[in-house]
């Protein structure tokens, strides 16, 4: 990790958690001490007891003010790992929190046309694979350990210094191979986990197939579940032999470094026996320093451990701050800051219009140009795939145009601001979303930086006849809708079309966006739409794309698009003279009711 990641890991944990580094700091360094106390105690009481021992002496006193020593330094040791967890405990909470918050502004503020980058994407599930917090904390908590451990090595390292210069340095090679083990498999864990992400990530994907509601009937009509769970296991299997392969890698490896590390405990052993023969060491130092030796290579071990995690993890967190700070130069943005006209005079107009998806070569839209006046009403029609959706996709400012230029009242789109013209467009997707909340939540959600208005929200849902279902739900207008957070009430396909209707006209906007609004709906309820869409969209001006060209027909004009390009414009009636494109279409779905 760099040294300005290092920067903003610490500046984020002391923004949202002072407190605990402080105290985390302040503990640490009380609790180094700690074990090197604790030995010498031992070594006291062993000396003490075997002068007991010895008939040397019958005093007891210094022996139980030794035990009383040693339960001391326990106990305060107890109560401060205790505090330490619950501090670390607090600090992750909160950081999950706030980092599940920068990521989910990140993710819903990025131009739209990110999430078609699979990199992006598969960058996006990586960071939210495990819980961020711990994630993030970890290295951090493991950084202070080290420097717990630090102080307790140095403690040791000088005691056995004064006892001989060998056990010292003997203790510190012991724990070099282990190092470089750690260190190694830590990275190789990052980057296996790097480049299995896509393939978790269609895992995952398939195991939500087979999981959910939505896709549950097809699946079995379609009987996919051998086939989806087949292709879900060799996924899942192929990923985790690779990670179980590393695993044993990784285990071999620290077999043949913990019998260099043995080998060297056993040495120091050898050492502190001759030092015995040679001069006059009690038998509590001879404790004390074994005892010391392999706290000696425990610790040095625990910190190669801590190290190699510390890799690990730096390298997730330098991933979650790239992310947080993630930007396609290729992808042009939209930065305008002029004001959306309060009302349209001249309309809007392309001039020119190409448009091609990141990392596409084929323009989707190619050189499209025509002019919408105020209060007209649009309808674009085409065949699948011909760039109906793509061009208002463009027009509301959501995909940066490459070409060519889109007009509001003669002010370019690259100059105004895009979330003021978003504020000022009423939009239903073919895939609209089914809000799991209550029925008048769905409707108001339309415009939720303003207050909440009953009397506009139901006057909306009667507008569009979803008033008249929404009052024989069980609590009304506060029932709540769908089933996938609790036992709510689905609703069929053509009534949440309704409620995606009436959150429309809640919104008020400018600018009237349908795209295929009567997809889901039976024919009595589409041809109520037909007929409401002329009051609905009063004094609006309304683009609806659709491939009902009855439909069609009540627009002021129509817009024929293919292959991206807009082919033909007029009125049924010209059009239909014109015997093009938009005729030929008309007459193939006229045939249908012949
Ligand atoms: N996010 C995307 N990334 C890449 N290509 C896309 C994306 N969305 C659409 N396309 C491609 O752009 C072309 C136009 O798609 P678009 O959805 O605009 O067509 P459409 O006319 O609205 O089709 P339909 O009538 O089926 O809804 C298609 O070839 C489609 O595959």
């Amino acid at each position: 990790m760099t040294r300005s990641y290092f920067a903003k890991t610490v500046r984020l944990i002391w923004a949202h958690g002072k407190l605990w580094l402080i105290c985390s700091i302040a503990l640490r360094i009380i609790l180094a001490f700690s074990p090197l106390a604790s030995i010498w105690i031992m070594k006291e009481m062993v000396n003490e007891v075997t002068a007991i021992a010895l008939d040397q002496t019958d005093d007891y006193l210094p022996l139980l003010w030794l035990l009383a020593g040693l339960f001391s330094v326990t106990l305060v040791t107890n109560a401060l790992e205790t505090i330490l967890r619950i501090l670390d405990a607090h600090t992750e909470q909160r950081l999950e929190y706030h980092l599940e918050h920068l990521v989910a502004k990140k993710a819903a503020s990025v131009p739209l046309s990110y999430f078609d980058d699979p990199e992006f994407y598969n960058h996006h599930h990586r960071i939210r694979a495990e819980a961020m917090g711990e994630r993030f904390l970890d290295p951090v908590e493991r950084v202070l350990d080290l420097g717990k451990n630090l102080i307790t090595l140095i403690s040791y390292a000088v005691f056995l210094l004064s006892i001989h210069w060998g056990l010292a340095v003997m203790s510190l090679l012991a724990v070099i191979p282990l190092l470089i083990v750690q260190i190694k498999f830590g990275m190789s864990e990052y980057f296996l986990a790097r480049l299995q992400t896509p393939e978790i990530r269609e895992a995952s994907y398939i195991s939500s197939i087979l999981n959910e509601r939505d896709s549950s009937k097809e699946v079995r009509l379609f009987q996919l579940k051998d086939f989806l769970l087949g292709r879900w296991s060799r996924l899942y299997l192929k990923n985790m032999k690779e990670v179980l392969r590393l695993l044993h890698r990784r285990e071999k490896a620290l077999i043949f470094s913990g019998i260099f590390t043995s080998s060297m405990y056993i040495g120091c052993l050898g050492l502190v026996v001759s030092l015995l023969r040679a001069s006059a060491l009690k038998v509590g130092d001879f404790v004390a320093i074994a005892q010391a030796v392999q706290n000696t290579q425990q610790i040095l071990s625990l910190m190669t451990f801590n190290l190699a995690h510390i890799v690990n993890r730096c390298l997730y967190i330098a991933d979650l701050f790239d992310f947080l700070e993630y930007e396609d130069k290729t992808i042009p943005q939209l930065t305008g800051k002029a004001e959306f006209p309060s009302k349209l005079q001249s309309g809007i107009t392309f001039d020119r219009v190409s448009f091609c998806y990141p990392k596409m070569e084929r323009n989707v839209i190619n050189e499209v140009s025509f002019t919408i006046k105020p209060g007209e009403r649009i309808a674009i029609v085409g065949d699948n795939g011909s760039g109906k959706t793509t061009l208002v996709k463009c027009l509301m400012g959501l995909y940066p145009i490459h070409s060519g230029n889109i007009l509001f009242d003669n002010q370019s789109i690259h100059e105004l601001d895009i979330s003021d013209l978003q504020r000022n467009i009423t939009v239903i997707f073919q895939d609209f979303i089914r809000y799991n909340f209550t029925a008048g939540e769905n409707i108001t959600i339309g415009r939720v930086t303003q207050e909440i208005n009953p009397a506009q929200m139901r006057q909306v849902a009667v507008e569009t006849g979803a008033d008249t279902f929404i009052r024989k739900l069980p609590s009304g207008y506060d029932t709540i809708l769908g089933r996938t957070l609790q036992d709510g009430e689905d609703l069929s396909g053509g009534q949440w079309q309704k409620i995606a209707l009436a959150r429309a006209l809640y919104r008020r906007g400018e600018i009237f966006i349908l795209d295929e609004p009567t997809a889901a709906l039976d024919p009595q309820a589409e041809l109520e739409v037909f007929q409401q869409f002329d009051s609905l969209t009063q004094n609006k001006t309304a683009i609806f794309i659709s491939h009902r060209m009855a439909a069609a027909r009540m627009a002021d004009r129509i817009f024929v698009m293919k292959q991206g390009q807009l082919i033909e414009v007029g009125h049924h009636d010209e059009l239909m003279d014109a015997n093009g494109e938009y005729s030929r279409m008309y007459g193939m779905q006229a045939k249908w009711f012949a």
